[in-house]
């Protein structure tokens, strides 16, 4: 077993800034089976998060095992069969208590994978609950390598991003989700394999189009908020303004039973053409994000690899701020590689909006002076062929 403690860090030079107490965070962590990990506790502090280490130490899979406490497959979007190590049961758990905020106690939020399961439970104190529950309790963002690629490959992974940025201020988006999703596999499954009964595809079309709008009222919210939190921020990175250009989300009624009447009319007109498809042709399950450098009046795609990393920093922190306003919870960010892809200027930047805005954030990379900007200011972990331990001072 691996014990890490927070040393002085959590009583250190963050705790008396003024968003410390404001959100949310992991207090331990513990990780049985996971990828490169036997088992592993981690005691972490409530403010930056320093994971260092050289190539294939274990960094990513501390983040991945945290990203594992929101819905859906995680940041890697790995299968759980994926996840369980190698050589182990063949199952996986992930542990965490979660202190602070407007908790009153610490709360403990679990996931697991039994070995020859491809279900992941979740735990919450103890007793059973879903994986959309989980968005209540913990708002988590990220920004992966994956990532860089965003703008430029397919509408998937933007869509991704862009809901994981609506669930971290409204949890409720998840639960839409998850109604969306499984409506609307029902109702493929019966145009395509029968029996195609008018009233169960009614009934079923009404359930997509209840839960499509809320989804894309959610995503139109949130960009509108997005855009007017960006165009007055003042953090040194690159305004993005932001834009939907999904159908649904571009459809000009105002309000959700509109939207959802209309959907459900288009559906039942599309009924013929989606047994065809084998897939649903209209919905949010389609919608797109686009993204313009607004300093230089440059679409998203065309911007250099960097600027590209910087738009999205500059969107993720500015959720963050807006999430930390309205709820007082600041999201928890999982930045992987992040530092590395920043000139000096930018990544002092960076440590200090984590800084200032107080709640947890975890940052990977291979070197340890990547972070010099954060000493004083962090908690630094050195990982090291699975085992993590407190990095020695500098
Ligand atoms: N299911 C598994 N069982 C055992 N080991 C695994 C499993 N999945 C991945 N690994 C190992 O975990 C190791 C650590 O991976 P991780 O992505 O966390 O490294 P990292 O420190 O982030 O490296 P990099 O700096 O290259 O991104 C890798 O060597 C990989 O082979």
């Amino acid at each position: 077993m691996l014990a890490v403690r927070p040393e002085s860090f959590d009583r250190g030079a963050t705790a008396g800034h003024p968003g410390a107490a404001g959100g949310r965070f992991l207090a331990r962590l513990v990780l049985t089976d996971f990828r490169c990990y036997g088992r592993a506790e981690l005691r972490l502090g409530r403010g930056a998060v320093v994971l260092s280490g050289p190539n294939g130490a274990g960094k990513t899979n501390v983040l991945e095992a945290v990203s594992l406490l929101s819905p859906g497959r995680g940041l890697r979007l790995a299968k759980p069969g994926d996840i369980a190590r190698q050589g182990g049961s063949g199952g996986f758990a992930v542990a965490a208590s979660l202190e602070g905020g407007d908790l009153p106690a610490a709360l403990d939020l679990g996931t697991a994978v039994q070995p020859g399961s491809e279900r992941r439970a979740v735990k919450r104190d103890g007793a059973a609950a879903t994986q959309a529950s989980l968005a209540r309790d913990l708002s988590l963002l990220w920004l992966t390598p994956a990532m860089d690629r965003l703008w430029t490959e397919g509408a998937a992974g933007r869509r991704r991003f862009l809901d994981r940025l609506v669930m971290a201020r409204r949890p409720d988006h998840a639960e839409a989700h998850v109604a969306y999703d499984k409506a609307r596999e029902e109702r493929i499954r019966l145009l395509t394999l029968g029996p195609r009964d008018g009233q169960w595809l009614s009934g079923l079309e009404a359930r997509i189009a209840r839960a499509g709008a809320a989804i894309a009222l959610n995503r139109r919210d949130a960009v509108a908020a997005l855009n007017a939190a960006m165009a007055e921020a003042d953090n040194g990175f690159p305004v993005a303004r932001l834009a939907l250009t999904g159908e649904v989300e571009n459809w000009p009624e105002p309000a959700a039973d509109e939207i959802a009447a209309r959907l459900q009319a288009g559906l039942a007109a599309a009924r013929g053409r989606d047994a065809e498809a084998g897939a649903q042709t209209l919905g949010p399950h389609r919608g797109d994000l686009a993204a313009l450098h607004a300093g230089k009046a440059l679409p998203a795609p065309q911007c250099s690899t960097g600027e590209q990393k910087a738009l999205l920093i500059s969107i993720v922190l500015a959720q963050a701020a807006l999430v930390g306003a309205d709820s007082g919870r600041a999201p928890v960010l999982l930045l992987d590689e992040v530092a590395a892809h920043l000139d000096p200027g930018r990544r002092g930047l960076l440590y200090d909006q984590i800084v200032a805005r107080g709640g947890q954030a975890f940052l990977t990379g291979t070197e340890r002076s990547l972070f010099d900007g954060l000493d004083g200011r962090a908690q630094f972990l050195d990982v090291r062929d699975g085992l993590v331990a407190p990095a020695s001072p500098q």
